[in-house]
């Protein structure tokens, strides 16, 4: 990277904190381990710069951030310092296995934080800034030099700090939004006047770090690099302190969608995101928003009729990116109570089912009130209302006979007697247990062995003599039916439950909704 101003050229550096400032949220602590995992999926994914951890905070730390260092490949791997001799000493050491090492050193410039936090004068400040880069610069060719709390900072003040570390060798000026108290247009005047005022601010890269209180992190971020920043401090997910920093994937994907009006660009490979997403989600024990951007559960899924129904006739019609833009394999179109015709069609087709007018208007009605009942709508659920609106099938096989002798710590046997289509078959057939042991026993004298995608049985009511409700879902050769019966008996019911779903299963789905159709 040139260490001469960066901002006539459209690049943007994307500098990832998720493993520093993204680490200091909350319960999002990860293991060595997981560290390198994400390390290395961000080198992968293209990320300029890492910064891995805060060596100076513990050993774990320190060992981390080497680790990373050495195993680097092509990214840049930072270490954070306090403006303390022995914190500049310690990421040193720690970056110096890297291709590419830097150290990041930053002390406050803001008042509040000089009268409470440093109680330091802006004097003695000025003298610190050039004491540490000094000594970073003695340690290593890149530093970075950060003012915390820069956006509360008087701009003469801040603009001296920036003079004094570019004088003593910064190579990058990184201008915290600390407290994400800022808004776009003032955070753009920051830096435009920095870069346009301080003598020497062509020897340095301008940076953003956005902390995102007030929800405006990836806006701030933007405006500082139409500002001229050239380089975006961000975390995967927006992990970070409080609220979190800027969002990497939103800001990528910000510049990649809207060029016209961002005409900047980074070197990350977009199709990563998904994966960083839940990789780091993961390693933190943080699930992300189900809404949010690029890379939540929601962001490229749709329920809304009049949605899905634009998003079978062109997707451009309700999204702006490509699900595989960012890694995600498809836009779901979720069946649910705002769904429309256009979608509930398309829904049955990909399950299998064509239907005549007549009971495709009747099954969606149906759908709908389920719908009104129910949060999810399952494709079971919908296999379960299209195969009743088919009118119930005539069973091949049924059972004739059934009985089940168990014992604790024994064995389990069924003994059970079929009929398929008039042929009666008796076979005897052991379990693990009861209900296993009448499955394997149908599947015996069925000869097939149908996958048991899921049992379920629960009470019609309450009491000993309620009704058992059971359910079965099969699945075979790719399709999958749906059995339900409710029977006094609990193992009776399991039984028929599961020859009601082979049978389901044994219907040509074709051939049933021909018959749909002409009823
Ligand atoms: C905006 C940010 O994200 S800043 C980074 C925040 N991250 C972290 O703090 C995580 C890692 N931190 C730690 O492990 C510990 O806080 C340590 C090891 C750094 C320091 O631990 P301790 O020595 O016990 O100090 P403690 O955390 O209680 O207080 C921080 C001290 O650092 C000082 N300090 C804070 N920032 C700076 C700075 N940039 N330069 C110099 N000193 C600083 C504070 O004034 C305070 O000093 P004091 O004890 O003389 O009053
Ligand atoms: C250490 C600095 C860069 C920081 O995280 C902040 O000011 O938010
Ligand atoms: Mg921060």
């Amino acid at each position: 990277m040139s260490q001469t101003s960066q901002s006539n050229t459209d690049r943007v550096y994307i500098f990832d904190t998720t493993l520093r400032d993204g680490e200091q949220s909350p319960g999002a602590t990860m293991t060595h381990e997981e560290k390198l995992q994400v390390a290395e999926l961000l080198d992968n994914m293209g990320v300029d710069i890492i910064e891995a951890g805060f060596p100076i905070a513990s050993n774990g730390d320190f060992e981390a951030v080497s680790e990373i260092a050495r195993r680097s490949k092509n990214a840049v791997i930072a270490g954070l310092a306090r403006a303390i001799p022995a914190d500049i000493d310690r990421a040193g050491a720690a970056v110096k296995h890297a291709r590419r090492g830097r150290i990041h050193t930053f002390v406050s410039t803001s008042p509040i934080h000089l009268a409470h936090q440093m109680r330091k004068t802006q004097e003695e400040v000025l003298e610190i800034v050039t004491q540490t880069v000094t000594q970073s610069r003695n340690l290593i060719d890149d530093v970075e030099w950060s003012g915390m709390d820069a956006t509360r900072t008087p701009m003469d003040f801040l603009a001296k700090c920036v003079e004094a570390a570019i004088n003593a060798g910064a190579t990058t000026i990184n201008i915290p939004d600390t407290v994400g108290y800022s808004v776009p247009e003032e955070y753009y005047e920051m830096i435009k006047t920095l870069i346009e005022t301080v003598p020497n601010s062509d020897k340095a890269i301008f940076s953003t770090h956005c902390h995102n209180d007030l929800g405006m992190a990836v806006a701030n971020s933007l405006a500082g690099v139409r500002a001229g920043a050239r380089q975006v401090e961000c975390t995967i997910n927006g992990l970070g302190e409080r609220a979190g920093n800027a969002a990497l994937e939103e800001i990528v994907m910000a510049l990649q969608t809207r060029g016209d009006a961002l005409p900047y660009h980074t070197e990350i490979d977009a199709t990563h995101l998904a994966r960083a997403s839940k990789i780091v989600a993961a390693a933190c024990n943080f699930p992300v928003q189900y809404n949010k951007a690029i890379v939540g559960k929601n962001a490229f899924a749709h329920e809304s009729g009049i949605h899905q129904d634009g998003m079978l006739k062109n997707a451009e019609t309700y999204e702006i990116m490509t699900p595989a833009s960012v890694g995600i394999k498809e836009t779901s179109l979720v069946m649910g109570k705002h769904s429309g015709r256009a979608a509930f069609k398309d829904k049955l087709k990909d399950l299998g089912y064509e239907l005549g007018d007549n009971a495709f208007q009747e099954t969606f009605v149906r759908f709908k009130e389920l719908a009104d009942r129910k949060k999810n709508v399952y494709d079971e659920d919908l296999i379960a209302l299209v195969d009743d609106e088919m009118g119930s099938i005539e069973d091949k096989i049924k059972l004739v006979a059934m009985s089940v002798s168990s014992s604790i710590g024994g064995d389990h046997v069924c003994q059970l007697t079929v009929s398929v289509e008039g042929d009666e078959k008796s076979v005897k057939v052991a379990g693990t247990g009861s209900v296993d042991a009448i499955f394997n026993a149908i599947k015996e004298a069925v000869g097939a062995d149908p996958h048991l995608v899921h049992y379920g049985v629960d009470a019609v009511t309450g009491g000993t003599d309620a009704q058992a409700n059971a359910h079965v879902r099969l699945e075979m050769n790719g399709r999958i039916a749906s059995g339900r019966t409710a029977e006094p008996d609990t193992l009776v019911a399991s039984a028929r439950a599961y020859l009601n779903a082979y049978n389901r299963l044994l219907v040509e789905r074709g051939a049933a909704a021909q018959g749909a159709m002409a009823g």
